[in-house]
C-alpha cells in the first residue's frame, strides 16, 4: 500500500500490479478505488459522505429516533419550556394513575404498579404509578402479594408501526403481507360466540333490558361478573406488558363515548386503533376517565367451576360498572360488537336510535342505510365508489341526522377481488389488520379464496383508507332504508319496495339464511331470524327500536326497500347467488330515485311490490318464479319460507309497537298472506 502524494492510497491488486486511479474515481482494472484523506489529526477518514455524528453504535442508534413532537400543554399553564415540562410530567402521572386504577384488583389493597413503555427497553427510566385504594393508605405489610410488587408495563396508544413491531416480535402468526397489511391469527375462535355473551342482571337492568326467549342477553349476577373481572385483571397484570387504547365512539360530538381497551395482544390494540375513532394528541391529553372499559384477557379461559359458565369462553357486560370482560376468545370482533351492544343501551336512553347498518351518501346529500345480518352485504354495498362512505356497520340516528359509531371498517374478505371491490382491496395496505387469511409463504401474497383457517376471514382498516369516506362520518336524515337479506331459498325478489308497515315487519323479522356447508350438519338453507337485523347486539326489546325507526322514517319521509343479495334460479345447490353487479345496479336505481317511480306489480304470498324493469338488470330475474325451471318447487319453497316467517313473528304478536295500536295492527298484517 502506498501513498501517491495527494492523500490517496492505492492497493496492490491480486496479481501484484498496482491499480492506478483514473480521473472519475474508478480504478482502471474495474475495482472501486478507495479514497482517503489526511486530516489534521493524522487519522484516516472516508469522506465520500459526511461522517456520522456518533462515537458509538448505541449513540448512532439513538440518533435514529426523534422524540415525538411535544403535545400541547394542559390549558391554564403559561408558556415557557419549564411550564410545559411540568404539566407534561403531571399529565403523564395522571394518565398512569388512571390506567393503574383500571387495572387494580378489587380485592387487594394495592397495586398494580404501572409503568409506561416497553419492558424490552431497559434504558427508559420508569415512571411508576401504583393504585392505592381510597379507603386504605398504603403501608407495606406481609399480606402484600407478589402481584402488588410486580410492574405492569403499559403500551399506551401505540402507533400502527409500533404495534406491527410488537406483533411481529412477540406474537406467533404475525406477518406482513405483500401489500403491507398485518396478517394475524385469532386463535381457536374465528367468529363471535353469542351463546357466551352475558349481561349482569341487577335491579335496574332487570326492568330495562330484554330478557328471556329470543333475547341475546344471557343473565349473570354481579358477583360472578366480579369473579371474571378479577380473573381477567389478574391475568393481564401477570403479563410483561399490556396494551391500552384510549379512543372514542360516535362521530356525533354531542354523543361521543370515551372507551378504554386493555388488551394483551398488539393485534387487538391495532384492531381497535383501526375500528374506534382515533383521538388527536390534544383530545388524548384531555381524555380523563373513560366512560367504558374493556378488559380483553382473551387468551385466558374463564373458569368452568364459576357459576353460570357453560364453556371456556365468556364475554361479560356490566352496564352499571360500565365494563366488559372477555375471557376465552381472541376473536377481535367481540370488542367491536360488545361496544355496539353498549351503544344499543346508552343511545335509546337519549332518544337516539342505534342501527346495525352500513351508511353512505350521494353527491347531492341523499343518505341510504343498509341493514342486514352478517354477510348480507352492508360493508360491500355501502362501500360504493360513486358515493361517500359514512360507515359500514354501526350508526346512530338522532334529531340531526346520522353518525357513524366507529372509525373503521371490518370487511369480510373471502373471495375478495380487486376488480369487483377495488376500494376494499386497496384499503388492505400498511396499517390494516388481516385476520385468519392464508398467504404464500415466500411472496406473502394473500390467497383470498383459501378457507383453510376459516370462511370468516376479515380485514379491519381505518375508514379514511376508503378514498371517498366522509370525514367526519356524519350525514343528514336518510332518504332510503335498505333491508338486505341473503335468501338462500331463492324465493325473495332481488328488490321490493316496502310501505312503512312492511318495512317494520321485515325489520323486526330480520331474516337471512345460512347456506349448507358452512356449519356442520346444515344440509339445506337454514332460515335465521334476528330482530332488528342485529338481535345479538340489541339490549332493549326489539319493538323499542322498531317504534323509533318507524317514527323517524315517517317524519323524514324515508322509503323502505327489501333487497335479496342471495339466491336466484333455485335454492342453494341448484340456483346461484345474484351477481354483485346486478345488486349494485338495483342499489344505484334506488339511490338515483328512478326505482321510486318505476312500474310495480305485487307478488303472491309475501305481497311485495316488485319493479318490472331496472336499468342494467335482466327483467326476468326481477320475479323469482321466472328463474326457477321447476315452478312447483318454487311455490313449495315460497310457502315454506312464508311459514317460517309466520312462526317467527308469533313472538311479537303480543307487543305494541309505538304509541298507537294502528301501527301494530298494520305491521302484523304486513307479513305473508296464504
Ligand atoms: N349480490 C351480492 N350482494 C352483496 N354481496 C354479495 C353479493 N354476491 C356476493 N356477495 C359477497 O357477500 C359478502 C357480503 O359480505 P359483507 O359486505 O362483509 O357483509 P356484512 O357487512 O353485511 O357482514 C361479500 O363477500 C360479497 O362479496
Ligand atoms: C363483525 C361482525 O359484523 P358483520 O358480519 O355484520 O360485518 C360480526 O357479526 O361478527
Ligand atoms: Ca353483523
Ligand atoms: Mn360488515
Amino acid at each position: 500500500m502506498a501513498s501517491n502524494g495527494n492523500g490517496e492510497f492505492t492497493f496492490a491488486n491480486g496479481n501484484g500490479t498496482a491499480a492506478v486511479a483514473n480521473g472519475n474515481g474508478t480504478a482502471r482494472n474495474g475495482l472501486a478505488k478507495i479514497q482517503t484523506q489526511k486530516k489534521g489529526n493524522g487519522m484516516c477518514h472516508d469522506d465520500s459522505t459526511p461522517p456520522v455524528k456518533a462515537q458509538t453504535i448505541d449513540e448512532l442508534h439513538s440518533l435514529q429516533k426523534k422524540k415525538s413532537a411535544p403535545t400541547t400543554p394542559i390549558k391554564g399553564t403559561q408558556g415557557g419550556a419549564f411550564a410545559i415540562t411540568l404539566s407534561e410530567v403531571e399529565r403523564q402521572k395522571q394518565q398512569l394513575q388512571s390506567i393503574s386504577a383500571s387495572l387494580a384488583s378489587l380485592t387487594r389493597e394495592t397495586g398494580p404498579k404501572v409503568v409506561r413503555g416497553d419492558p424490552a427497553k431497559q434504558s427508559e427510566t420508569p415512571k411508576v404509578s401504583s393504585h392505592v385504594s381510597h379507603h386504605h393508605h398504603f403501608t407495606p405489610t406481609i399480606s402484600v402479594s407478589d402481584s402488588a410488587l410486580k410492574f405492569t408495563h403499559v403500551l399506551y396508544n401505540l402507533s400502527p408501526a409500533e404495534l406491527y413491531e410488537q406483533a411481529i416480535k412477540y406474537e406467533k402468526g404475525s406477518f406482513i403481507t405483500s401489500t403491507g397489511a398485518l396478517a394475524t391469527l385469532s386463535g381457536a375462535k374465528t367468529g363471535r360466540s353469542p351463546r357466551d355473551k352475558r349481561v349482569v342482571k341487577d335491579d335496574t337492568t332487570e326492568d330495562e333490558l330484554w330478557w328471556g326467549r329470543g333475547s341475546p342477553n344471557i343473565e349473570m349476577d354481579e358477583h360472578t361478573f366480579m369473579v371474571n373481572r378479577e380473573r381477567a385483571v389478574d391475568y393481564l397484570n401477570s403479563l410483561d406488558k399490556v396494551f391500552v387504547n384510549d379512543q372514542f365512539l360516535n362521530w356525533d360530538p354531542e354523543n361521543r363515548i370515551k372507551v378504554r381497551i386493555v388488551s394483551a395482544r398488539a393485534y387487538h390494540s391495532l384492531y381497535m386503533h383501526n375500528m374506534c375513532i382515533r383521538p388527536t394528541p390534544e383530545e388524548l391529553e384531555n381524555f380523563g376517565t373513560p366512560d367504558f372499559t374493556i378488559y380483553n384477557a382473551g387468551q385466558f379461559p374463564c373458569n368452568r367451576y364459576t357459576h353460570y359458565m357453560t364453556s371456556s369462553t365468556s364475554i361479560d357486560l356490566n352496564l352499571a360498572r360500565r365494563e366488559m370482560v372477555i375471557l376465552g376468545t381472541m376473536y377481535a370482533g367481540e370488542m367491536k360488537k360488545g361496544l355496539f351492544s353498549v351503544m344499543h343501551y346508552l343511545m335509546p336512553k337519549r332518544q337516539i336510535l342505534s342501527l346495525h347498518s352500513g351508511c353512505n351518501m350521494g353527491k347531492d346529500g341523499d343518505v341510504a342505510l343498509f341493514f342486514g345480518l352478517s354477510g348480507t352485504g352492508k360493508t360491500t354495498l355501502s362501500t360504493d365508489h360513486n358515493r361517500y362512505l359514512i360507515g359500514d356497520d354501526e350508526h346512530c340516528w338522532t334529531e340531526n341526522g346520522v353518525s357513524n359509531i366507529e372509525g373503521g371498517c371490518y370487511a369480510k374478505c373471502i373471495d375478495l377481488s380487486g376488480e369487483k371491490e377495488p376500494d376494499i382491496w386497496n384499503a388492505i395496505k400498511f396499517g390494516a389488520v388481516l385476520e385468519n387469511i392464508v398467504f404464500d409463504e415466500h411472496t406473502r401474497e394473500v390467497d383470498y379464496s383459501d378457507k383453510s383457517v376459516t370462511e370468516n376471514t376479515r380485514a379491519a382498516y381505518p375508514i379514511e383508507y376508503i378514498p371517498n369516506a366522509k370525514i367526519p362520518c356524519v350525514g343528514p336524515h336518510p332518504k332510503n332504508v335498505i333491508l338486505l337479506a341473503c335468501d338462500a331459498f331463492g324465493v325473495l325478489p332481488p328488490v321490493s319496495k316496502l310501505n312503512l308497515a312492511q318495512t317494520m315487519y321485515h325489520f323486526i323479522s330480520g331474516y337471512t339464511a345460512l347456506v349448507a356447508g358452512t356449519e356442520d350438519g346444515i344440509k339445506e338453507p337454514t332460515a335465521t331470524f334476528s330482530a332488528c337485523f342485529g338481535a345479538a347486539f340489541i339490549m332493549l326489546h326489539p319493538t323499542k327500536y322498531a317504534a323509533m325507526l318507524a317514527d323517524k322514517m315517517l317524519k323524514h319521509g324515508a322509503t323502505g326497500w327489501l333487497v335479496n343479495t342471495g339466491w336466484s334460479g333455485g335454492s342453494y345447490g341448484s340456483g346461484k347467488r345474484i351477481k354483485l353487479p346486478y345488486t349494485r345496479r338495483i342499489i344505484d336505481a334506488i339511490h338515483d330515485g328512478s326505482l321510486l317511480n318505476a312500474k310495480y306489480k305485487k307478488t303472491e304470498v309475501f305481497g311485495l311490490e316488485i319493479p318490472t324493469e331496472v336499468e342494467g338488470v335482466p327483467s326476468e330475474i326481477l320475479d323469482p318464479v321466472n328463474t326457477w325451471s321447476d315452478k312447483d318447487a318454487h311455490n313449495e319453497t315460497l310457502l315454506k319460507l312464508a311459514g317460517l316467517f309466520k312462526r317467527n313473528f308469533e313472538t311479537f304478536t303480543n307487543y305494541k309497537i309505538g304509541k298507537d295500536n294502528k301501527l301494530t295492527e298494520e305491521i302484523l298484517a304486513a307479513g305473508p298472506n296464504f
